[in-house]
């Protein structure tokens, strides 16, 4: 069977920034934003990126331990947005999760036995010396003594701890382990050892693990695939070794460039990133990594080096948001000397040592444009000064926003984003009988029905925005069949053509990869 385990389409929680005592919602921060992924049984998917992108916030509402704003969890066939306590109930034993410090998952005044027991009594088993055999086991398998459930948290070190909780994730026997930073915060003499573990407890109970973490090192030690981060936004996933050998999204590029490599040959790949990461209640328009992309495409119009387009951007923003002190810049420019009487001259040589651009830039229109600006700024315009940058100094990774593309196929970012809406539709129905499948497709497919006011290919191309003919040949192919399987009432062979075709692809959002 080629379906995931889990199929995440869509993901998306935003927390509302309320203000006042009526607490208005004032703004919204985008923590997850529309982000999609599958985990095969027995594979282990990485989620990396750097602190506060997201990582968590993806691990909690997939688990639903907070309800998502928008998008669906497919588990196994299921529908887990939709679940009710009870199902919920359920689900929460196929699908645990490990936190990042051990020591404060773990009650101090309970026995590490009754700890990692908990989750059995919770879900029902009343047999203590079943229970107390039950973690025996797992505290050996996880490279503790049987012994040990007796003694109490405080007398483990911070690694053994993370095997005993590993031990309570796997107690129940769940199909599905999330572990958020599992060795974070552990010394780095242990990490490997538990990294080990989380590789041997995975083949051994053939579970499937999400990786969460800030460490690429991490994710190349344990992960068969990788999805990148980046301020609620997948940007790129790929099989690990892929994406170590030859990363796609130049915001992988910069993390592994940021990223300390044993192999010298490798030392030095990639910029190393600068910058913070922009606040998520005001995400930048367009690629949400072009504030910081050392790769930022420059317009085609000027001829300039990467670096210095990145410096004349890097003062386009810095204008735009009004964080350029013109009077500090004076003070600093006069030396002690009247701040009034600076030289503007001297003032806009300040201007563009501070942003590393050159004396004159190489392109004779782009340096009118910059020196007009730097002008205005002088002058004190500080507005006039950001349109003249904004009009002059445009890029299309500001303009427009790039989606996942798959790698290896022709199709458009739009096409991609509808056939995997398409697929986590269809996997909630593989288990249903026609008429189900009939219904729920009626449903979905009232506004597009055909004059005689039926359900047809065009119907369920136009409900679920799939242009006929996609760009993709052997694309359209599959969802061709699919389609066909859909109308004919077998959800569960629609899925398998879907899965099948579309199986983990490589994929990355960025405007460099994009065909034209
Ligand atoms: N309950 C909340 N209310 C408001 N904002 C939140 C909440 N939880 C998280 N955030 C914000 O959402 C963004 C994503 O946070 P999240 O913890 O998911 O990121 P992360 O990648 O896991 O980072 P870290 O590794 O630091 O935990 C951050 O800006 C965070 O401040």
């Amino acid at each position: 069977m080629t379906r995931p385990l889990l199929d995440v389409e869509g993901l998306t929680k935003h927390y509302p920034v309320t203000e006042g005592v009526l607490r208005n919602e004032v703004g919204r921060v985008r923590a997850v934003d529309g982000i999609s992924f599958t985990v095969d049984r027995g594979e282990t998917l990485g989620l990396v990126g750097e602190s506060g992108c997201g990582k968590s916030t993806a691990a909690t509402t997939t688990l639903r331990l907070e309800e998502p704003t928008d998008g669906h969890v497919v588990f196994d066939g299921e529908d887990v947005t939709a679940y009710d306590d009870r199902a919920l109930k359920r689900f929460r034993r196929r699908a645990q999760m490990v936190f990042q410090d051990p020591t404060s998952s773990f009650d101090p005044r309970m026995s590490i036995g009754e700890s990692v027991a908990e989750p059995l009594r919770v879900h029902g088993m009343r047999d203590r010396e079943r229970r107390r055999r039950i973690v025996g086991d797992l505290l050996e398998r996880v490279g503790l003594d049987a012994a040990d459930m007796d003694r109490y948290p405080h007398e483990f070190s911070g690694g053994q701890k993370q095997r005993i909780g590993l031990a309570r994730a796997l107690v129940i026997n769940p199909d599905l382990v999330v572990a958020d930073e599992p060795v974070s915060a552990l010394d780095v003499s242990v990490q490997a050892d538990i990294l080990d573990l989380i590789d041997r407890l995975q083949q051994e109970f053939g579970l499937a693990i999400v990786v969460i973490s800030h460490d690429m090192g991490v994710v190349r030690e344990v992960c068969d695939r990788v999805a990148v981060m980046y301020l609620g936004e997948i940007v790129e996933t790929a099989p690990t070794e892929k994406l170590f050998e030859d990363p796609q999204h130049p915001y992988t590029r910069a993390l592994l460039g940021s990223t300390p490599v044993a192999d010298p040959r490798r030392r030095g790949q990639g910029t190393k990133l600068t910058g913070d990461v922009p606040s998520p209640s005001d995400p930048p328009p367009g690629c949400r990594f072009h504030t910081r992309c050392p790769e930022v495409i420059p317009d085609e119009d000027y001829d300039l080096d990467a670096e210095t387009w990145r410096a004349v951007l890097n003062l386009r923003l810095r204008a735009a948001s009004q964080g350029i002190d013109i009077e500090a810049v004076r003070v600093y420019a006069a030396a002690g000397d009247d701040p009034e009487a600076a030289d503007p001259e001297a003032v806009r040589a300040e201007i563009r040592e501070e942003f590393d651009l050159p004396p004159t830039l190489p392109d004779p229109r782009a340096e009118e444009a910059l020196s007009g600006a730097l002008d205005r700024l002088v002058a004190g315009d500080a507005d006039g000064a950001a349109e003249r940058l904004g009009e002059a100094f445009p890029t299309v990774c500001r303009r427009e926003r790039p989606g996942l593309v798959p790698d290896g196929t022709d199709l458009s970012a739009d096409e991609w984003a509808a056939i995997k809406e398409f697929r986590v539709w269809i996997a909630t129905l593989v288990d249903a009988d026609r008429e189900v499948v009939t219904d729920r497709l009626e449903a979905r497919c009232a506004n597009e029905t055909n004059r005689e006011g039926s359900v047809d290919r065009l119907a369920i191309r136009a409900a679920f925005r799939l242009p006929e003919p996609l760009s993709d040949s052997d694309a359209d192919r599959a969802v061709s069949a699919a389609v066909d399987s859909l109308l004919a009432g077998r959800a569960a062979d629609a899925a398998d053509e879907l899965y099948d075709a579309f199986g983990p692809l490589r994929e990355s959002a960025c405007h460099l990869n994009r065909r034209e």
